[in-house]
């Protein structure tokens, strides 16, 4: 199958997770022989260094030009730090995200039991977690009309959904949940918001369309209190953009580490594969970030191409990676790994170099000893 991705590194630990994923699938296309193409593009605070816009417009066009994009991160403390800055390096993955309409991000959350002692969860609450969030990505408060005011001592971000909007990723949420445990909840603030009544109109609406399907609606401060207590409740979780992003952050706990995260993000004719993270600037350059969320983001890339069984051999990898200690510092402080390492160890799984009686403990911060 030959398949051109863009990639887009963006700043912090993107370059160094993404180039990660892509010795795995270059693994994976040397074994299945695929042609994975790779076209380059700038975007956040690097692509404002270079040519004053977080989106030029050469990214946006090999975007289009691809059959899919992984992305890594974007954001830099010079401009978190700067409240006034009229240019930012999130506005180029908010204008990506609007441009080529991917309007359901999809967020699943796995626990793997060798890591449940990360989670500052009980055991008994990790057992059997497996669900997946679907965020609504192009609408609500983070697209509504900004203001500030002429003095500057106020501001406002308006929250606007139109049924459409919902509609679209409820569909995608509701056939999801048919071919999982049938559970969808959608996650709201309908007390409160005339968006999340709005919400709750449509979904309720179109769920005669899907039977067979259980649907329940928990408001957001709930929501959030549940995912830690009792986490295994959820199977496919619905909801808008702002309340996603926090969700998903929160969820991480869950299997241990935010870095552990994938996503993809859905749209018309474009798909986007990222991990949930940001750019963890403390850690750039320093080849310690947890590489796994990008990996499993490029395992999501494999699925959408319809090549399941490359993408479950990039799971299968990432598994073996975890189970036998190849892991980076958010997961193991005492004993790890770098990123380019378990990257490496990903990529030789998946081409068959791993001897079966390698020792993790002997590797830790270098290459593999054979014992
Ligand atoms: N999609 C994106 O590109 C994206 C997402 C979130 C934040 N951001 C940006 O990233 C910058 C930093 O934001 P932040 O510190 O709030 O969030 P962050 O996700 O970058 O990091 C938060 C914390 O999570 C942990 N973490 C994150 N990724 C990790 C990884 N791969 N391995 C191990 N640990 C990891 C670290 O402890 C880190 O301090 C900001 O500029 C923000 O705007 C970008
Ligand atoms: C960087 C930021 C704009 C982004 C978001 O809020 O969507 C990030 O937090 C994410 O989760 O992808
Ligand atoms: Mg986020």
């Amino acid at each position: 199958m030959e398949k051109r991705i863009a990639v887009i590194l963006g700043d912090g630990i993107g370059p160094e997770v993404t180039h990660q994923s892509i010795k795995v699938l270059n693994a994976i296309a040397a074994k299945y022989r695929h042609n994975f193409t790779y076209t380059y593009g700038l975007m956040g605070a690097i692509a404002i260094d270079k040519t004053g816009d977080p989106l030029p417009q050469h990214t946006i066009d090999i975007c289009r030009q691809s059959d899919a994009i992984l992305f890594g991160a974007i954001g830099h403390p010079k401009y978190d730090n700067d409240p006034i800055a009229k240019v930012r390096p999130e506005q180029g993955l908010l204008r990506l995200r609007k441009e080529l309409q991917l309007f359901a991000n999809i967020r699943p959350v796995t626990t793997y039991p060798s890591l449940h002692h990360l989670s500052p969860l009980k055991e008994k609450q990790l057992q059997d977690v497996d669900f997946i969030m679907y965020r609504e990505l192009t609408g609500g408060i983070y697209f509504g009309k900004k203001e500030l005011s002429d003095d500057g001592t106020e501001a406002s971000d308006l929250c606007i959904y139109n049924k459409n909007e919902i509609e679209r990723i409820a569909r995608l949420a509701f056939v999801s949940a048919q071919q999982r445990r049938k559970k969808l909840t959608l996650v709201d603030k309908a007390n409160v918001l005339e968006t999340s009544r709005l919400w709750r109109k449509t979904v309720q609406e179109i769920s005669s369309d899907y039977p067979d399907v259980k649907l329940d609606y928990m408001f957001v401060d709930n929501a959030a209190m549940q995912i830690i207590v009792n986490p295994k409740q959820f199977d496919v979780v619905l909801t808008e953009n702002m309340f996603g992003d926090i969700l998903s952050d929160e969820s991480s706990v869950i299997s241990g580490s935010l870095g552990l995260l994938p996503s993809a993000s859905l749209g018309v004719s474009s798909a986007l594969f990222e991990p949930i993270h940001g750019s963890y600037p403390q850690a750039a350059g320093k080849d310690i970030a947890n590489p796994v969320g990008s990996i499993l983001s490029a395992a999501m890339m494999l699925d959408y191409f319809g090549l399941y069984n490359e993408a479950a051999e990039v799971r299968e990898a990432v598994a073996w990676t975890l189970t036998n200690g190849f892991v980076s510092q958010d997961i193991d402080p005492e004993n790890p790994h770098y990123t380019s390492t378990i990257g490496e160890f990903a990529s030789d799984y998946i081409s068959n170099d791993i001897p079966p009686n390698i020792n993790a403990k002997n590797i830790a911060f270098g290459k593999a000893t054979i014992i």
